[in-house]
């Protein structure tokens, strides 16, 4: 493939097993000589000299490209913090003559699957369920650390996908696909995993946040706020996902489970979109002295859950009404914590990137 990076770009860096090197220095033939005394030291072990951890990207658009260039100008703090450096061994894209402000064209490809091979840490930020489901499988029975922030992916096929990462002892991170930027996952996986959560709700999809915010409280026609939310990067491929509720429900399902454990799928969701609301709506919500906000909710029922995104007009004390644009926000509870809100950015490609990088940071921990 004329261009195409040199997917084993990376193995080159790692170092060679003694074996091939003894056979670099001797080749069949060669005359053997008398070791010099100098050369009879143990000689230093290559194998303490940590190779660069391989990360492969899948996707470059508003959160690829973010984690693309950060992961190139962040080198040096990540090699510090981790002991040896996260080395970009391929970007994989639909289509290479596009430009990516920042990314080097020689990482791109087209070639996803043989990307993937030669990866430590794969990195899905292509959306959709294929081939993202499928590259995902192949990374972790490859034994490569996965990190992803496809929610919707992770909401249908997180728990098969779990189960395969567990069957290769690797693991599967997914931090960015709830809420961007907010580590919502980490205080419920981590910091509250010997308390117990009994609910959590929330706005937690920002690009519909952004729209009602302008409808509502600027006037602007409901589907100029949506255009001015996919330029700035909020919307799904499919904004219908947004609109429709699908997306915060898919988030609200992966919350549901994060928090209890909960067995609930996306079509066990009671949901309701956006599209519905008419005018009258927002002007009666004014009127009211209230404000629509689309609600996700979770509650804990017996080992399973109640699941809801739809949209509420909101008294102005509730913690969720005073959220503007892309901001998220989510209220915890829990029985020995009592309640805890987390709120900061919830879409655009830099705000995910902070979690996407903390997973691949995490990742590459784990990496012998
Ligand atoms: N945007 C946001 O604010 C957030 C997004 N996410 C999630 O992150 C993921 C990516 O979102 P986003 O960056 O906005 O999406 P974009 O549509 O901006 O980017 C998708 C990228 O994936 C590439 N791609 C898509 N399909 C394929 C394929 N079959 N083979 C190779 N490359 C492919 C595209 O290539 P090409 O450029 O050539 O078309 C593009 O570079 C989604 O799962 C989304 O839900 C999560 C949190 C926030
Ligand atoms: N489309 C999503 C992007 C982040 O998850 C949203 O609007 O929240």
């Amino acid at each position: 493939m004329p261009g195409a990076p040199d997917l084993r770009r990376g193995g080159g860096h790692r170092p060679a097993p003694l074996a091939a090197l003894a056979q670099r220095r001797h080749p069949a033939g060669a005359r053997q000589r008398a070791a010099p005394a100098w050369r009879l030291r143990p000689r230093a072990d290559v194998s303490a000299v940590p190779s660069p951890v391989r990360v492969a990207l899948l996707g470059c658009g508003t959160v690829g490209s973010a984690v693309a260039r950060r992961l190139q100008d962040r080198q040096e703090r990540y090699a510090e913090l981790l002991g040896r450096s996260l080395e970009l061994v391929g970007v994989a894209v639909r289509d290479r003559s596009l430009p990516r402000e920042g990314v080097d064209p020689v990482l791109l490809t087209t070639d996803a699957e043989a990307l993937v091979r030669q990866a430590d840490v794969v990195v899905e930020v292509m959306g959709g369920i294929e081939p993202a489901r499928s590259l995902i499988e192949t990374a972790l029975r490859g034994g490569a650390q996965v990190v992803t922030a496809n929610k919707q992916l992770v909401a249908q096929q997180g728990e098969g996908l779990a189960a395969v990462a567990a069957e290769q002892g690797v693991g599967l991170d997914y931090e960015g696909a709830v809420m961007a930027a907010v580590p919502v996952l980490a205080v419920l996986r981590d910091s509250l995993a010997g308390d117990e959560v009994t609910a959590v709700r929330g706005v937690v999809n920002g690009s519909t946040n952004y729209v009602l915010d302008l409808v509502a409280r600027e006037g602007v026609a409901f589907g100029e706020a949506v255009r001015q939310a996919g330029e700035l990067g909020y919307l799904e491929a499919d904004p219908t996902e947004d609109l429709e509720g699908l997306d915060a429900a898919a988030k609200a399902v992966i919350l549901a489970r994060t928090a209890f454990g909960a067995q609930v799928g996306l079509d066990e969701v009671d949901r309701v979109g956006i599209t519905g609301l008419t005018d009258e709506d927002f002007k009666r919500a004014a009127q009211e002295g209230t404000v629509i906000k689309l609600v996700a909710s979770a509650r804990r029922a017996g080992c399973g859950a109640q699941v809801a995104v739809r949209p509420e007009a909101l008294p102005a004390h509730d913690p969720l009404a005073a959220v503007r644009g892309g901001t998220n926000i989510v209220v915890i509870e829990a029985v020995s914590a009592g309640e805890l809100r987390l709120q900061g950015a919830g879409a655009g490609g830099e705000e995910t990137a902070s979690a996407v990088l903390g997973d691949i940071v995490r990742a590459a921990r784990r990496v012998r």
